[in-house]
């Protein structure tokens, strides 16, 4: 090996082997290319952690071989500088790139060099967060906006200023005190996140290419030729620097950010300044776990040497400053392939369509199906199937597709056609009322995927909590490949099954994701099994748990029961709500619509939907067999309750209050057999206001209404509404 080595060199004349220079120029030439998608088109073709790991991979080889890390290479410049079609503009002073820092090692290491550089003098480390945008100088002459500019190479930028000027963030004039003759403000542009959609689906309308995430729109949306087009995009900005200044003396960069704020600037309101790493640490942890509750996308977290002075005595490389690293959090978003569409149907019928993407693993887990909610949708989104794709996954939440890499297309690519007829039962599908975007299969008692669907949910942690009960036991009642008949055609017979219908089922094992079935990985054929039987034919122990938890989730609480049901818009708050205050199945079957819709927490589109659910006769066959079967159908203690003295009364509450969370008050009053509602009217016997209590407690002087503190509260349910009354505060005349 050593042999190969020295003959290449000696072909080469230099120490460097031929073939890691001829690497070096390739891994050199895609950066390059990759920069100038991302700069000046904005419409980069990989992600940015792809893109972040070919720079390692050259940083890594220029470790190995220094003799490569010449001036021109992409590891020591802040960007290629390219021709554009804006003017070019020098700025006053660099702007420069950051130095990363990937784990806890990288990061400590960072700090000990500070450490050492500064020496014994006190110091401390200011934390921003790394937002997402585009890097943007600002230059303002006597408190007048003159300039604003891209970053460029880092010296020299684009002239973007009539661009800058329609963003509402950026004062044209500061105002205030010790404004400088001249001072550069550096900072971020950003889209957010929540306009991106919009955005997209405009374009998409226009013929136009949608942007593959809100940072490169902000880009995008930046850098228009005409300015007009960028007023009409909700850009904002963040300042997170200051390059040149004249008649501007500043001693640290936290202390300049505030008479930056005076000024009128959009300083960050994250900002924290620490006295030592565990301070950077927690600040790493803190928004690592609260990624999303800022106004926002953030990729990391910057943290900078307060001390403008020590900054000046660590100085810059070519690069990025020594004062500054940026900590990465990992990425939530990479690029994959979009393979197909397909559809699935939900509990309700609702029929949505769904991506298959390439599996990629993102945020720590392998994702292959990404939500797309509707066909709308899929078309705002102007996503093709066999489009690469940019997929997000933040947090929790389900992963969603942002938009399509355009510029990779080549012509291969489809248009998603919405099935007409469920893909389970061939049920043509259709919106269940005028105006509704959601298409439906209404064959909701006997469609398979409905049916399986519901059951799973049904024995779910937020309904009957049933164990040894998911979702291969859900299809395997419902649509078995043997016998013929399957034990549930729908819900009713859940309470009555036996041990002797289960044993003979053979049934396949259906992916939760897409509703199909899973295969063998040797053979390729689709899994069938028998799942509740053992191979002697006999009952398994999971099997006969299964049977003894049905019973036992008979007596669960009222409201999770009627969660079960699947109601639309019938989720687990609406029901705690229905149960606090009718108490029984019963007297909700039996409550009008305007009753139903008054019950806070209800509202008119649920209640409309409970009248309809009753209304059908398969419902209340349900309901009447699991009567029977002995569920639960009341509130527990609804049958042995006390006398009911506030009977007859309405009464709201509002705002906080010191002995009761709000829920507490609720139950208190409608133990007291008072009904609890949202809003005040008229009809509203008494309106029980906390602290903080708003447009509720302005409503209830209007219509008079009498309105008790939190001690008359105390005496409503003491004494009664007589005596509330007395100590009511008047309503003024
Ligand atoms: N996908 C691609 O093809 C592609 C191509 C080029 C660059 N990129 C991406 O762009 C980024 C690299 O660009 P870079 O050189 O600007 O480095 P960088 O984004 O890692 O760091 C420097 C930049 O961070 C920004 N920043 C945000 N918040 C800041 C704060 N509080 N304080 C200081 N600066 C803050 C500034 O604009 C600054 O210029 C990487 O995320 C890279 O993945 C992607
Ligand atoms: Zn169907």
């Amino acid at each position: 090996m050593a042999g190969d080595k020295d003959a290449q060199t000696a072909s080469t004349g230099s120490s460097v082997p031929a073939q890691a220079r001829e690497e070096h120029a390739q891994l050199a030439e895609q950066i390059e290319e990759h920069r100038f998608r991302y700069y000046v088109k904005d419409q980069p073709v990989v992600s940015d952690a792809e893109f972040d790991q070919l720079l390692r991979s050259l940083e890594a080889l220029e470790d190995r071989h220094p003799e490569l890390r010449t001036p021109d290479s992409p590891t020591q410049k802040v960007a290629g500088s390219y021709e554009t079609e804006f003017t070019a503009v020098e700025h006053r002073e660099r702007m420069l790139s950051l130095d990363n820092a990937f784990d806890d090692e990288e990061l400590a290491s960072w700090a000990d060099r500070v450490a050492r550089e500064v020496g014994s003098g006190d110091y401390h480390f200011l934390c921003e967060l790394k937002v997402d945008g585009l890097a943007v100088n600002l230059t303002y002459e006597h408190g007048r906006l003159t300039r604003a500019a891209t970053r460029g190479d880092g010296r020299t930028g684009e002239d973007i200023t009539p661009n800058v000027r329609t963003i509402a963030d950026i004062p044209e004039r500061l105002k205030g005190e010790r404004i400088p003759e001249l001072v550069e403000i550096r900072g971020e542009v950003f889209f957010p996140m929540e306009k991106f959609e919009e955005l997209n689906a405009r374009l998409v309308e226009q013929g136009d290419k949608p942007f593959a995430n809100p940072r490169n729109a902000a880009a995008g949306s930046l850098r228009q030729k005409d300015p007009r087009i960028t007023a009409t995009r909700p850009l904002h900005m963040v300042v997170h620097g200051i390059g040149a200044r004249e008649g501007l003396d500043i001693d640290c960069l936290s202390h300049a950010y505030e008479l930056l704020r005076g000024w009128g600037l959009p300083t960050a309101q994250y900002n924290k300044v620490v006295d030592g790493i565990d301070g950077v640490r927690e600040f790493i942890a803190y928004y690592g776990e609260n990624r999303h509750s800022v106004m926002h996308e953030i990729d990391g977290v910057v943290v900078k040497l307060d001390e403008i002075p020590l900054q000046g005595r660590l100085g810059s490389t070519s690069r990025a400053p020594r004062w500054a690293i940026a900590w990465k959090y990992a990425p939530e978003e990479v690029n994959t392939k979009l393979v197909d569409i397909r559809v699935g149907v939900g509990r309700t019928g609702r029929v949505t369509p769904y991506a298959c993407v390439e599996p990629v693993t993102v945020a720590g887990s392998e994702v292959e199906f990404a939500t797309l909610h509707n066909q709308e949708v899929v078309k705002a989104k102007g996503v093709l199937i066999g489009d690469t794709v940019v997929l997000r996954k933040a947090g929790d939440v389900i992963p969603e597709i942002l938009g399509p890499v355009a510029d990779l297309r080549d012509g291969g690519e489809r248009e998603f056609v919405m099935p007409a007829e469920c893909p389970e039962c061939g049920t043509p599908l259709r919106p269940m009322k005028e105006g509704d975007i959601d298409l439906r299969c209404p064959n909701s008692r006997s469609c398979p995927a409905q049916l399986r669907e519901r059951l799973f949910y049904l024995a779910g942690r937020k309904c009957l909590d049933i164990e040894n009960f998911g979702y291969v036991a859900a299809t395997a009642l419902t649509q078995p490949l043997e016998p013929a008949e399957p034990p549930l055609k729908d819900e009713s017979g859940l309470f009555d099954l036996t041990v002797e219908e289960l044993l003979p089922i053979k049934s396949y094992v259906l992916d939760q994701d897409t509703g199909l079935p899973k295969r063998d990985p040797k053979t390729g054929e689709e899994k069938v099994v028998t799942f509740f039987a053992n191979q002697k034919g006999e009952a398994k122990a999971n099997t006969l748990a299964m049977l003894k938890n049905i019973q036992e989730a008979k007596d669960r609480p009222l409201a999770r029961v009627i969660t079960g049901l699947s109601i639309r818009h019938v989720g687990p708050v609406a029901a705690e709500a229905l149960a606090r205050e009718f108490r029984s199945m019963d007297r909700i079957q039996q409550a009008s619509e305007e009753e139903l819709a008054a019950v806070e927490g209800v509202g008119p589109t649920i209640a409309a939907s409970l009248t309809q659910w009753f209304e059908v006769d398969w419902h209340r066959a349900i309901l009447d067999r699991w009567r029977t079967a002995g569920v639960r159908m009341e509130e527990e203690g609804a049958g042995d309750e006390g006398p009911r003295p506030l009977e007859g009364l309405t009464v709201v509450v509002t705002g906080t209050l010191q002995t009761y969370t709000r829920d507490g008050a609720k139950e208190a009053l409608q133990r007291l057999g008072a009904k609890v509602t949202g809003s005040v009217s008229k009809k509203t016997s008494f309106v029980v206001v906390g602290e903080n209590p708003g447009s509720k407690y302005d409503k209830a002087m209007q219509v008079k209404v009498p309105v008790l503190n939190e001690d008359g509260f105390a005496v409503l349910l003491e004494q009664g509404p007589d005596a509330a009354r007395g100590v009511a505060l008047s309503a003024e005349e």
